[in-house]
């Protein structure tokens, strides 16, 4: 059942997309889940912005802005990453987006302010609902998304970075699930996108030494896909152009190959199948398939 809502979700309408993203989420009201309450909560600690530019080239910038706190995530800042990404699903032009921290360094995870008054079980349980819904429609957009990681991404942040398709990291960064420190786990959805990454056997080790991943360590584990250039200023540029390799199609043929990827990541097998076959027939003889005929394209 489950899986043919999904199946039925890759291929829909642009009318459909409000009743779309409510099952694009995790958790709704039937398992409890009352999203306006928790979002009233979080509204009681402000602080910082998540800002989104998009691109007239299809490539967004979604930017974590609150450098007093290292980049913490207040209460607001998740209502704002839900926002932003609501926006991203309705961006039919988009093909690609860099997450990044402001002021050169990534994010420090949960504001601990927000932490420690948010500190019963059931208000825990229910930030982490509200967050796993928002970074699962994060990693499900029809986008190809990079988090370029500039200093450090702790706790939570480690997180955010495993719900975008690619990690990029600047020579003196870092990625640390410091989750243990905290007497934790990772209740982001972290822990289980970590281990679609880099296999079990390697999240065991990063999670329970909290292991403090520089850009070696962390490409050789393979939770990172490419280290950049030395030159922090310059490292926005250099993560969309090293993005630019995967997003240089017309949008519909990006957007319909990361729905493919999608169906293939979520999917039983044949369903996964179905819908690839479905969504190749949505470009078979359309515009950018006319063309690339019309080109006498050769692959040499
Ligand atoms: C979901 C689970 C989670 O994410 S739990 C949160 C996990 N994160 C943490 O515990 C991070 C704690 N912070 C740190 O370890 C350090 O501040 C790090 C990020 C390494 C930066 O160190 P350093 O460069 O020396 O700067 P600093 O400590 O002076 O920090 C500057 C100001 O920012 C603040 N800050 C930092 N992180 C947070 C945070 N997560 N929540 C709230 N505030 C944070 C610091 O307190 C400091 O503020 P102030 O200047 O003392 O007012």
């Amino acid at each position: 059942m489950a899986t043919c809502i999904w199946r039925r979700l890759l291929l829909q309408p642009v009318k459909c997309r409000l009743a779309c993203q409510r099952v694009k989420s995790i958790y709704n009201g039937t398992h409890g889940f009352d999203e306006n309450e928790i979002k009233e909560k979080l509204r009681h600690f402000p602080g910082g912005s998540i800002d989104l530019s998009k691109g007239n080239d299809g490539i967004g910038v979604l930017t974590l802005n609150n450098p007093v706190h290292k980049n913490a995530f207040t209460g607001t800042m998740m209502i704002e990453l839900q926002d932003r990404v609501k926006e991203l699903e309705d961006w039919t032009e988009g093909r690609g987006l860099v997450v990044r921290g402001a002021k050169n360094t990534f994010c420090s995870g949960s504001d601990l302010n927000t932490v420690k008054a948010m500190c019963s079980s059931e208000e825990g349980m229910k930030m982490c609902m509200f967050m796993q819904n928002t970074l699962t429609r994060l990693k499900r957009l029809p986008l190809i998304s990079v988090a370029l990681v500039q200093g450090k991404a702790l706790g939570g942040a480690a997180e955010l970075t495993t719900a975008c398709d690619f990690r990029l990291m600047t020579p003196g960064s870092e990625i640390c699930f410091v989750q243990k420190h905290m007497g934790l786990v990772p209740g982001w959805g972290g822990g289980a996108r970590l281990v679609q990454i880099v296999g079990g056997q390697q999240s065991l080790k990063l999670l329970s030494g909290a292991l403090r991943m520089d850009p070696v360590k962390a490409l050789n584990a393979g939770l990172i896909d490419d280290i950049l250039p030395p030159d922090e200023d310059r490292a926005l540029e250099e993560a969309q152009h090293w993005l630019s390799q995967y997003t240089k199609a017309p949008a519909e043929v990006i957007r319909s190959l990361k729905k493919v990827v999608i169906a293939g990541r979520e999917l039983p097998l044949e369903e996964a199948l179905k819908s690839e076959k479905d969504i190749f027939g949505t470009l078979w003889g359309g515009p950018a398939n006319l063309q690339a005929l019309a080109r006498g394209a050769k692959h040499k």
